[in-house]
This record gives structure tokens, C-alpha cells and sequence, in this order.
């Protein structure tokens, strides 16, 4: 059973039903008239995406990329690769990132330059948990869900050494599980 690895469950499957509700109003207000493109980043934003897009309530085109900096462990390379770029001609469109987790920002830093290079109208962020502590490159989040604390966060797509995805609430990973 993929339970007996949580150390705390930090956020429940309720309250981040609710949070969805919260921010999906917000976006549809704040985008109200513009052509918005949800960009989720793969792969650990597709529950967040999913639950997120059903409470927008304005067109919106749907994208993902694929990035990866951590390999299969704990910390990151330190180097970002694009393994799935997007379908779809940006030129012009508002991109609101959809991203899982922010930890040292690295990922999101090089993806607004990135996008920045695809002629986007604008680019903004959203990201259910926020990792501040461990933040190095400094990047502005448009829409943060929560803050979390500087321990290694599993579930609600969130993996460690890619399981973990399935748990359908936020929590911390027990850490004999990732100091093995
Ligand atoms: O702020 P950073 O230190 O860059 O860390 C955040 C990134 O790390 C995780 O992705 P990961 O590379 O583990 O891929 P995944 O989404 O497939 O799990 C997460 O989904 C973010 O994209
Ligand atoms: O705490 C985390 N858990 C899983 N993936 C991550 N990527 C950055 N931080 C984390």
C-alpha cells in the first residue's frame, strides 16, 4: 500500500477540491475575453490540470510540455530538458502555466524564457504548492494554491522515483523511503 510511505498527510482530497473551485474562478475572471491556453507540465501536473480546467468556465485551449531536471531521484540535475514540446502555434495567445510543485524554480524560470522565445501575448503561472524555502531562481507565480514546507511532497500527481502519483490527497514521504 502506497499509504504506509506517508509521513503526513498535508493537504486533503477536499480541500484541494476547493482550492481548484477557488483558483478556476479566479482565472476565469482574470481571463475573461482573452485567448487562453492552459499549459499543464508533464508529468506532474495532470491531476492538478484535469481537476483545475473543469472549474474554468471561459474557452480555453488545452497544451503540454514535458520537461524533466530530476532524473529518477531526490534533487535535481541542475539542468532542464525539454522532452515534449507544444502542438500548437503560441504566437499571440496568453499561456498560463499549470505546474504541480515550485521547489527551487529552476523549471519555471527556464520555461517562461523559453515561451517567451514563441511569441506568446503573455505568460503567467499557476502552481498548486509552493516550495519557498528552497527557492534559488527567483520567479513570479501569478496563482499559488499553498505553501508547503521543505520536506519531500508526494501525491496528487507529485511522485518520488515516479510513484506516488496515484495518492489522491498532498503529503510528506517518510524519510527512510528516499535516504535508502
Ligand atoms: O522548482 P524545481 O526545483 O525545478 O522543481 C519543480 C519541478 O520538479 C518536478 O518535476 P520533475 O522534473 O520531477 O518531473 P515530473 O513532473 O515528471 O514529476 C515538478 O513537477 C516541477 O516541474
Ligand atoms: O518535493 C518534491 N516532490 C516531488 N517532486 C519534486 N520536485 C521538486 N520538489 C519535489
Amino acid at each position: 500500500m502506497i499509504e504506509n510511505d506517508v509521513k503526513e498527510v498535508l493537504i486533503s482530497r477536499e480541500e484541494l477540491a476547493d482550492k481548484c473551485r477557488e483558483l478556476g474562478a479566479k482565472i476565469s475572471r482574470d481571463f475573461e475575453g482573452k485567448d487562453l491556453v492552459l499549459v499543464g507540465i508533464l508529468k506532474g501536473s495532470v491531476v492538478f490540470m484535469t481537476d483545475l480546467m473543469k472549474e474554468i468556465t471561459i474557452p480555453c485551449n488545452i497544451e503540454f510540455m514535458e520537461v524533466s531536471s530530476y532524473g529518477t531521484g531526490a534533487v535535481s540535475s541542475g539542468v532542464v530538458k525539454i522532452n515534449k514540446d507544444l502542438d500548437m502555434d503560441i504566437t499571440g495567445k496568453n499561456i498560463l502555466i499549470v505546474e504541480d510543485i515550485i521547489d527551487t524554480g529552476l523549471t519555471l524560470s527556464y520555461l517562461v524564457n523559453y515561451l517567451k522565445t514563441r511569441g506568446a501575448a503573455g505568460i503567467d503561472i499557476v502552481c498548486l504548492l509552493d516550495k519557498k524555502e528552497r527557492r534559488t531562481n527567483d520567479i513570479p507565480v501569478t496563482y499559488v494554491g499553498y505553501e508547503v514546507p521543505d520536506e519531500f511532497i508526494i501525491g496528487y500527481g507529485i511522485d518520488y522515483a515516479e510513484k506516488y502519483r496515484n495518492l489522491p490527497y498532498v503529503a510528506s514521504l517518510k524519510e527512510e523511503i528516499y535516504q535508502k
